[in-house]
């Protein structure tokens, strides 16, 4: 497994006819990291994974993932160079196996031998194989080792999340960029979800980078947080830094929110320190 690589986005900015969706923001994720991206609603956390995964292409800044420079490159090379993502809804195949959803992430990121094996070219047997080794032991980190033959379809929403997760690592990912991981999960799904997050981390050593509404969440599980407000970084640091940085409670934490509390989607969050 590759180490993770660090991420740079440097002064990216991002203008939708007459709306300034992200306003020069600079960002940068250290190497084996997990960080995350907070703000309201339309503060621009999707542009900046749609920047990032070059489905985007800003209108100034640049966006480098270790030594590449990623600004101009086209989404399918961003995925080759270890750029995974997971989608705020669930894009998953319900027909499909969870073994063949998660099989789709190698043929995504750029591995072959899976679609050579459909067409008999030489070769492409063994890589298919190994293909499929590799998407089973990712299956059995992300704890669906006995699932792999059950269609996704009926499975709960916390286990089809899963698939998702273990398809985005499937073709060896070096950044792991994560769309609202809990949004609409029960308070146990959350807490599973994190604990998930942190055995992928610890076992592959890539880096995480997620968007998300749960204030909580974030703050439990990253080491360095930057909020967005209006397409513009209002704050960055770590959780503690964030808790108590003024402008992130007036803009997003609410001016006098009880303890504890994690943020709806959609709405301000009520989380304090
Ligand atoms: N393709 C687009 N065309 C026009 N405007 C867009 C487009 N994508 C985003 N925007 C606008 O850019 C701003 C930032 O949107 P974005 O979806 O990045 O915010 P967000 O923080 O991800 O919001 P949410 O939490 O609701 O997903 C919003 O004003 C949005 O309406």
């Amino acid at each position: 497994m590759s180490a993770g690589a660090a991420l740079a986005v440097e002064a990216v900015s991002v203008h939708f006819s007459g709306v300034r969706a992200l306003n020069e923001v600079s960002l940068d994720v250290a190497p084996g990291s997990v960080s995350a991206v907070i703000g309201p609603n339309g503060a621009g956390k999707s542009t900046l994974f749609n920047v990032i995964t070059g489905f985007y292409r800003p209108s100034a800044g640049r966006v480098r993932l270790g030594e590449a420079e990623l600004t101009r490159m086209r989404p399918h090379r961003i995925a080759r160079l270890g750029v995974s993502r997971t989608f705020q809804n669930l894009e998953l195949s319900d027909g499909e196996t969870v073994l063949e959803n998660i099989m789709l992430g190698c043929y995504l990121q750029g591995r072959s031998g899976v679609l050579r094996a459909g067409l008999r070219l030489p070769g492409a047997r063994a890589e298919e194989r190994a293909a499929r080794e590799r998407c089973a032991e990712m299956a059995e980190l992300v704890g669906l080792g006995p699932l792999l033959h059950r269609p996704c379809g009926p499975l709960p929403y916390g286990t089809r999340k899963r698939v998702e997760i273990a398809r985005a690592l499937a073709g060896e990912a070096r950044l792991l960029l994560l769309d609202e991981p809990v949004a609409g999960m029960t308070a146990g799904e959350i807490d599973a979800m994190a604990e998930l997050i942190r055995t992928v981390h610890g076992s592959l050593g890539l880096t995480i980078l997620l968007i998300e509404h749960d204030v909580r969440f974030v703050l439990g599980l990253a080491g360095s947080v930057t909020v967005l407000d209006f397409g513009e970084v209002i704050a960055r640091g770590s959780p503690d830094q964030i808790r108590a940085d003024p402008a992130v409670i007036a803009a997003y934490l609410g001016e006098d929110p009880p303890a504890g509390a994690a943020a709806a989607p959609g709405t301000p969050s009520t989380e304090t320190a």
